[in-house]
């Protein structure tokens, strides 16, 4: 991607780590008691609802905002300890702060001499970002996409081993989506790390490998975006006065290594490694009655939705979430007991400031 060298740097280097950060204003705990790790050569999701703490901590993690209690750092350093920092870490947290008449050319070149960057790379961001073409125009006309590329070039002038994007994917055309989603995995694939923040999991479905869910300021899911999705593989929702026969025969049964089976609400079992005539025929065959079957396909939308939603799962650590769980207990485990939407329904009845571009601290 980029016409630089890839980062000489080991992993170790590239890595965020954020360890019991906690952020309270007088009335509001925005972070609290956070830990998790972004690792570089994957692009990270940094998922939540609006006011979950994303663009805190983002701020915490480029020395924005003072955490009130543990560490975000970059490579084991703090932002305030990093000694080139526009070289190890490039963020754009506001998309849409450039002077409207400046042109996008005149606007980097602005960055490039107050960071001690030559032309040469403005006209090298230019060609890379594509936004060659648009140069002399002014900001003003930029689209969305434009001014979003314009940002990350202003990010990338320092050719960061480090980006953190906030919320990128808001106003993007499903265009814009796909660049941005091309570029990330091209940063991502030269070692590099990248977190980017939404509230939209679907809007970063695409993009991210790893995610980090927060609710409240608090971590709720960490690990591979694969994981996650492998816990909304459908589930079968099943009542039977037999719940414990039940749950023997079929961990006994044919598909008995593939099967999870776990209490959800009022007696039901959720199952999962059998589809439901394969749930039904075992049962038959070891003469337990079923009341109920439901078929239960929650999307990894709902998914997400259930894990931020205001009935909280029980909150885990990165460790936990990441770490290797037996079938059905991903990332998501923490949702485990909480019924979907199927069954519910069933049963009702700045010294050197980070590369960033502007945006003012809230
Ligand atoms: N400077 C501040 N003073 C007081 N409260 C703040 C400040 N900054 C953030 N907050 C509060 O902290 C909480 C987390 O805000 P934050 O902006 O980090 O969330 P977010 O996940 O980025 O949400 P969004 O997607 O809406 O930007 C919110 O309740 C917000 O109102």
């Amino acid at each position: 991607m980029s016409t630089r060298t890839s980062p000489a740097t080991g992993p170790e280097e590239q890595r965020i780590e954020v360890s019991g950060l906690t952020k309270r204003y007088a009335e509001v705990t925005a972070v609290e008691g956070l830990s998790f790790s972004v690792e570089p050569g994957v692009v990270t999701g940094f998922l939540g609802p609006n006011g979950a703490g994303k663009t805190t901590t983002m701020r915490m993690i480029l020395g924005l905002v003072a955490p009130t209690e543990g560490t975000a750092t970059i490579g084991g350093r703090r932002y305030a300890e990093l000694r080139r920092p526009s070289e190890t870490v490039g963020a754009v947290l506001d998309a849409s702060a450039f002077h409207p008449n400046q042109s996008a050319r005149g606007h980097l070149r602005i960055y490039a001499a107050m960071g001690g960057y030559p032309d040469s790379r403005v006209e090298e961001l230019l060609e890379q970002l594509e936004l060659r073409e648009a140069a002399h125009r002014r900001t003003r006309e930029f689209s969305t996409g434009m001014r979003q590329r314009l940002s990350l070039a202003t990010a990338l002038l320092g050719d960061p081993r480090v980006l953190l994007l906030d919320e990128p994917s808001n106003g993007l055309d499903p265009d814009g989506i796909a660049w941005l989603r091309r570029f990330l995995r091209s940063f991502a694939d030269e070692g590099r790390t990248v977190l980017v923040s939404s509230h939209v999991l679907s809007e970063v479905q695409q993009i991210v490998d790893d995610v980090v869910v927060i609710r409240r300021g608090r971590l709720v899911a960490a690990g591979p975006l694969a994981e996650l999705e492998r816990s909304t593989r459908p589930a079968v929702l099943v009542r039977s006065p037999d719940a414990e026969r039940l749950t023997a025969a079929l961990r006994a049964g044919a598909h008995g290594a593939a099967v999870s089976v776990e209490a959800a609400r009022d007696g039901w079992l959720r199952v999962r490694g059998v589809d439901s005539s394969q749930l039904a025929d075992e049962a038959a065959a070891a003469g337990v009655r079923v009341h109920e079957l439901v078929t239960e396909n929650a999307s990894l939308e709902e998914l997400f939705f259930q894990l931020t939603s205001d009935d909280p799962p029980r909150p885990q650590g990165p460790q936990e979430a990441a770490g290797p769980e037996p079938a059905g207990t991903g990332p998501a485990a923490a949702q485990s007991g909480q019924p979907g939407r199927a069954e519910r329904s069933e049963q009702s009845e700045q010294s050197e400031q980070p590369a960033q571009t502007e945006g003012s601290l809230r």
